[in-house]
């Protein structure tokens, strides 16, 4: 059996970043968001890095000479530093989108273009990566703008291609060209349509997501309040007093529970209808939130009994003092908006808890406290 001591050890090497997690920090930071897109720039570094040694492999082979790769050479080596440099540092946030998706595509499509141009025999063969590109932006990019790089695409090449056609026609021969640009408009628009489904498809999907997070949030708020009044129910105050305990049962304070329950409220019914009775039963929750401590927790228990937590605080006495500030604000109020002159008061059985005991004892006792203040008369706190 391992030690107390190996299990501790265990747990702090555990809540220390391991070396690897610390330079995943560093490079990637620890923003999902920004992880995603720095992830992004380095994958397309990657394929930079990887045109570079084919432009390297093209020199060393006679393929074109160096001096015609030069500038290409240089914005290939520069584009994924800068764009890394513009997320790691935070500046992408300012835009609109965050991930840069849509400026790397053009920069990209643009350096291809480029490419096409100094590339010599080989020069169809780039053609290949604008289709990778787009797919790329399949996942990042909005059908607009995924259109938008498509254009740019298309008008770009056909102004490159006609130049080249012009200027080096034993290289870049007219009919061949016409040819190429046909392939890789058609191909390009394909994938582009497929982009923009992925797109909507993105779009519907983050939609429904939201959706799903409000029910959720709707569910929750259902199964831990009550409709009619929006004080948290019996279930969820049995949760918070279980909270407060187990916080009690490691050295945090003590609080006291009162059960409270509006006196003849039977009669408010009986003589002005249920409505009336449910407007003074909100009424009672209104002035409870405006009346208790911003620490003091009201349920509707059941019915027309409430219970209220009240986490022991300075000075003594306290608890009680905001269970009588109710009381009189009760007194002062109308309970209706429909029978202004109706007033509503309410006993209270006030107790505290006493540690180690469970839940059911302690509204026991309340709930004994309570009925003594009824028999007292009413509207009145018995404290046992
Ligand atoms: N309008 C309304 N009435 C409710 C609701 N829940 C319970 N009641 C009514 O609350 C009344 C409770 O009556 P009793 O238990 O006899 O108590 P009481 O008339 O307040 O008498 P004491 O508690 O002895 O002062 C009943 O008439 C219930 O119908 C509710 O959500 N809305």
């Amino acid at each position: 059996m391992k030690s107390a001591m190996a299990a501790k050890n265990e747990r702090d090497a555990s809540a220390v970043p391991s070396r690897m997690q610390r330079f995943a920090s560093l490079v990637l930071t620890d923003d999902r968001d920004q992880r995603r897109a720095i992830t992004m720039v380095l994958t397309t570094t990657a394929l930079y890095s990887v045109c570079l040694a084919l432009l390297a492999f093209g020199v060393l082979y006679g393929v074109f000479p160096i001096e015609r790769i030069g500038v290409l050479a240089l914005l290939l080596a520069l584009a994924g530093p800068v764009f890394y440099a513009i997320i790691r540092s935070g500046l992408n946030l300012r835009f609109s989108e965050p991930k840069l998706a849509f400026p790397q595509a053009l920069v990209a499509q643009s350096m291809i273009a480029l490419a096409y141009t100094v590339c010599g025999p080989v020069h169809s063969a780039t053609i290949i990566f604008m289709a990778v590109v787009t797919v790329y932006g399949m996942f990042d990019m909005s059908m607009r703008r995924v259109r938008l790089v498509l254009l740019y695409t298309l008008a770009v090449m056909a102004l490159v291609m006609a130049w080249k056609v012009h200027t080096d026609p034993q290289v870049y021969q007219g009919p061949l060209e016409i040819m190429y640009f046909a392939m890789m408009a058609t191909s390009l628009t394909a994938i582009s349509l497929l982009s923009m489904l992925v797109s909507k498809m993105r779009k519907r999907l983050r939609s429904q997501k939201d959706e799903l997070a409000q029910a959720l949030a709707r569910i929750q708020i259902a199964a831990t309040h009550d409709e009619l009044t929006g004080l948290a129910n019996r279930r969820h105050m049995i949760a918070l007093l279980g909270e407060h305990i187990t916080r009690r049962s490691r050295g945090g304070p003590g609080f006291a529970v009162a059960l409270a329950d509006i006196d003849h409220f039977k009669n408010v019914n009986d003589t002005h209808g249920h409505r009336v009775g449910d407007e003074a039963l909100m009424t009672f929750a209104h002035l409870a939130r405006v009346q208790l401590r911003s620490a003091d927790l009201v349920a509707r228990w059941g019915g027309e009994e409430f219970l209220i937590l009240l986490p022991e605080t300075n000075p003594p006495g306290e608890p009680n003092r905001a269970v009588e500030r109710l009381r009189a604000a009760l007194a002062m109020a109308s309970a209706s908006d429909h029978v202004p002159d109706l007033r509503i008061a309410f006993s209270t059985g006030l107790t505290r808890y006493i540690d180690g005991e469970p839940i059911d004892d302690m509204i026991e006792r309340a709930d004994r406290a309570l009925y003594a203040a009824k028999d007292a008369g009413r509207n009145r706190t018995v404290t046992v």
